[in-house]
Parts: C-alpha cells; structure tokens; sequence
C-alpha cells in the first residue's frame, strides 16, 4: 500500500508574504482533514525558511524546487544540499523538464543530485517526461526508460524504494492540456515495469509514481484513481488555496 504524494511546485512565483499567506490558509484547512496522503510544497529558495517555520507541527512538508550537487564551493549562484537541510527541507525536485530545457540538465547532473540529495537526507523527487515531438513519434517510452537509465545509474535498491519518480510529459505542463487518465496511468505503469526488471518486485512496489501536468481540481480524482498513479506534482494549481486542497481530498480518497 503505498501513502500517495501531492507535491506544490510553486516554480518562480510569488514573494515570502503571499507564500507565507498560502502556508496559512493550506494549515487552516489540513488541520481539519484526515490525512492519509503526503502533501508538501515547494517555495522558491527564497520562502523555504519562513515555509519550514510555518508548517512545523503541521501535516506539511517543504520541498526546493532544485539544488546544485555539490557540497559547498565557487559555484556562483547555487544552493547546496546542506543550505537546505540546514533550513529544514525535507524534499527536491530534481530534473525538473524546465531545468533540462533551460538550465541544461543532463540525465549525469540529475544522477549526481539524486546522490547527493540521499548523501543528506532529503528525498528526491525525480522528474521525467517526452515532449510532443516524441510522443508523436511514438518514442514516449523509450525516452523515459532512458532518463529512468540515466537518472538512476548506482542508485541502490533501497534508494530507488525511497524516492518519488514524477512522470511529467513536457506538452502538457502549464497548457492546460492534460494526458488522459489513462495516457497518464500507461506510462506510469510502463515505468512501474522498468523498475521491476532492474529492482525487482518489492521495490517496484514501494516506489511512488506522480504525474504532473496541468493537474486541476476538476481531473485530479480521475488521475489520481489509476493504480499506478501515486500522486500529483502539482504547478499552477497548487498556488491556489481551493485548487490544492480539492486535489488534496482527491488523493486522500484514492485507493492506491
Ligand atoms: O512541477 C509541476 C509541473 O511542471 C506541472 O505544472 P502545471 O500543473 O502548471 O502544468
């Protein structure tokens, strides 16, 4: 049985206040749910340390949206792993397809940031998906089967059990254009599969699978429904109080 995942990428928007303003009214409403879901948001660097201050005691996790490798170093501009443990985050995303595209991260780079992130604790929340081109193509899942091949090239076993894969297909991240419930639960399941044949049964099992893609209050039921949909990675959605909380309800009522 596996505890399904909502994540809140919030991306570059908003400031400490509106973030703080948020955090405030997701409490507000999540102290009132029994939660059988994970929920975590993740605030721009800027808000992490406010976010971890107002969701301590609370049903919340906080997650970065992205992290540099290394420990510590001349590498202008970066966060480090430890930056965030230090402030109390628990989660990242890493190779989110917007970083692939703009800040070209390779499948290595994500390979090495899964590793460090295990090096310090926090748990990666690792992105892949195809673009249109390659769905078209019909190349979907040999292009994932590579960035899984990539991104978790000497992870261990127990590692791979841990962490949170979110299926995210390129075309279909702030379109408003949402893979079908079943175009989403095909690939997860096809990812599902590829982790049995490296890792076996038992953590294939255990790992959590998101999707993530214009995720809304009005699809989020029917996604988070298939068996092998774990959660949702949720963007522009997750900014908005009423939106979340539905595809929070909606994961809570899952049966995964
Ligand atoms: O990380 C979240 C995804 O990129 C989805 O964004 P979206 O829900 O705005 O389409």
């Amino acid at each position: 049985m596996r505890k399904p995942i909502i994540a809140g990428n919030w991306k570059m928007n908003g400031t400490i206040a509106s973030g703080s303003i948020l955090i405030e009214a997701f409490n507000n409403v999540l102290q009132d749910m029994d939660l059988s879901c994970d929920v975590v948001v993740c605030p721009p660097f800027t808000a992490l340390e406010r976010a971890v201050t107002l969701t301590r005691n609370t049903a919340i996790e906080v997650g970065a949206q992205t992290m540099d490798y290394h420990d510590a170093g001349a590498f202008t501009g970066e966060i480090s792993p430890l930056m965030l443990t230090e402030v109390g985050v628990s989660y990242v995303i890493i190779g989110h397809s917007e970083r692939r595209e703009y800040y070209g991260e390779a499948d290595e780079t994500v390979n090495a940031k899964i590793k460090s992130a295990f090096r310090h604790n926090l748990i990666p929340i690792v992105c892949v998906g195809e673009s249109l081109e390659q769905r078209e193509a019909g190349h979907t899942l040999e292009w994932i089967t590579s960035q899984l091949k990539g991104a978790l090239q000497g992870i261990s076993k127990e590692q791979v059990s841990q962490l949170i894969i979110a299926y995210e297909p390129i075309w279909a991240i702030g379109t408003g254009k949402t893979a079908t419930a079943a175009q989403a639960e095909t690939v997860c399941k096809s990812i599902r599969d590829y982790i049995r044949s490296v890792y076996g049964h038992d953590v294939s099992n255990e790992v959590r699978i998101q999707y993530g893609g214009s995720v809304k209050s009005d699809n989020s039921k029917q996604i988070l429904g298939q068996p092998n949909i774990d959660g949702a990675l949720v963007g522009g959605a997750s900014l908005v109080v009423d939106d979340f909380v539905e595809i929070i309800k909606a994961a809570n009522m899952a049966d995964v």
